[in-house]
């Protein structure tokens, strides 16, 4: 059995003394007053035993990691038919691209960008009778936490200032591929955005994607199949255009928000989250890219 603890002490040692720690978002008002001098980390081993260092107890705001809880929810209500709805392939483009949307014709490029988010809670409008409530409960579920919650501050401010998810949802609308109204699609993707938790907490809900669709209290939520493609399109579209550069850094299926968390996992063996709330330019947290792969080639473990 690995004892990680040392290896995150000195994660933490190392990304605190790096004096350029990127840029907090700005473009979500209530962002941009995080302290960029946040770092935590934490990690859940396939024997349940956690390990952390930093601010790893402090919430924050998990924005598009929370991506890959709402395209989890949808599989697996819908099923394979989800796939008639949004594509599977990486995007090579930023979060919040939009011409690659009109080029092909409303079907995002895969879920876990912005308007591959916004199909994907459209899906889930058609299927629950309150979303909002019943999302939330779901991720409680899974981390067995009833804590975990929306921030409705963060969440009202990206609704003045998200523009650019407009244009998306109207542009996919005006081809057809979305059934409810823009405006309660939006509604329900700005606050599945602003759900605010700890490195702590997140390792326990994507415990599942190590743990063959199961929770530490071994409640199942997936299949093992469904849980090999939701890694393999983590791996694959977990940070728009630097997922090539983060399965080349640190090998593991993850995803990354602007709230500046990253979570990434190796499947049977662990999960790990890190924030800090500087980004690199392609939206990535800076730190966090690089305490992972600190950690993978410390570790020698990697999904290669
Ligand atoms: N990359 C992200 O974390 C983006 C999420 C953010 N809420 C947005 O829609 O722009």
């Amino acid at each position: 059995m690995m004892d990680y603890q040392p290896i995150l002490n000195q994660i933490v040692e190392d990304v605190q003394a790096i004096a350029d720690r990127g840029k907090v978002a700005d473009y979500i008002p209530q962002l941009a007053s995080i302290d960029s001098n946040k770092f935590g980390v934490s990690l859940l081993d396939n024997n349940a035993k956690q390990f952390s260092a930093g601010d790893a107890e402090e919430a924050f705001s998990i924005q598009s990691v929370s991506k890959v809880l709402l395209l989890s929810m949808a599989f697996s209500i819908v099923g394979d038919d989800l796939w008639q709805r949004v594509d599977v392939e990486p995007s090579g483009d930023p979060f919040n691209h939009l011409s690659l949307l009109e080029m092909e014709n409303g079907i995002p490029r895969n879920p876990l960008i912005n308007a591959g988010a916004i199909v994907i809670c459209d899906v889930l409008l058609s299927h629950l009778k309150d979303p909002k409530s019943e999302f939330l409960e779901y991720v409680q579920g899974i981390a067995d936490d009833s804590s975990i919650a929306y921030d409705n501050a963060v969440a009202i401010s990206e609704k003045k200032t998200g523009f650019r998810n407009y244009a998306a949802a109207y542009l996919i609308k005006s081809f057809g591929n979305l059934e409810n109204e823009v405006e309660d699609v939006l509604d329900f993707y700005f606050y599945s955005c602003s759900i605010s938790m700890s490195c702590e907490q997140l390792v326990k809900l994507f415990y599942i994607f190590v743990n063959r669709g199961k929770c530490l209290k071994n409640k199942s939520y997936l299949s093992l199949s469904q849980v090999k493609r939701i890694n393999a399109i983590m791996l694959t579209c977990g940070f728009y255009d630097e997922a090539g550069e983060f399965a080349f850094e640190v090998g593991l299926p993850g995803k990354s928000g602007v709230g500046g968390g990253i979570v990434a996992l190796l499947p049977n063996q662990f999960c790990v989250a890190t924030w800090s709330p500087g980004l690199n330019e392609k939206g990535n947290s800076k730190l966090g890219m690089l305490a992972l792969e600190k950690l993978t080639t410390k570790t020698g473990q990697s999904i290669f």
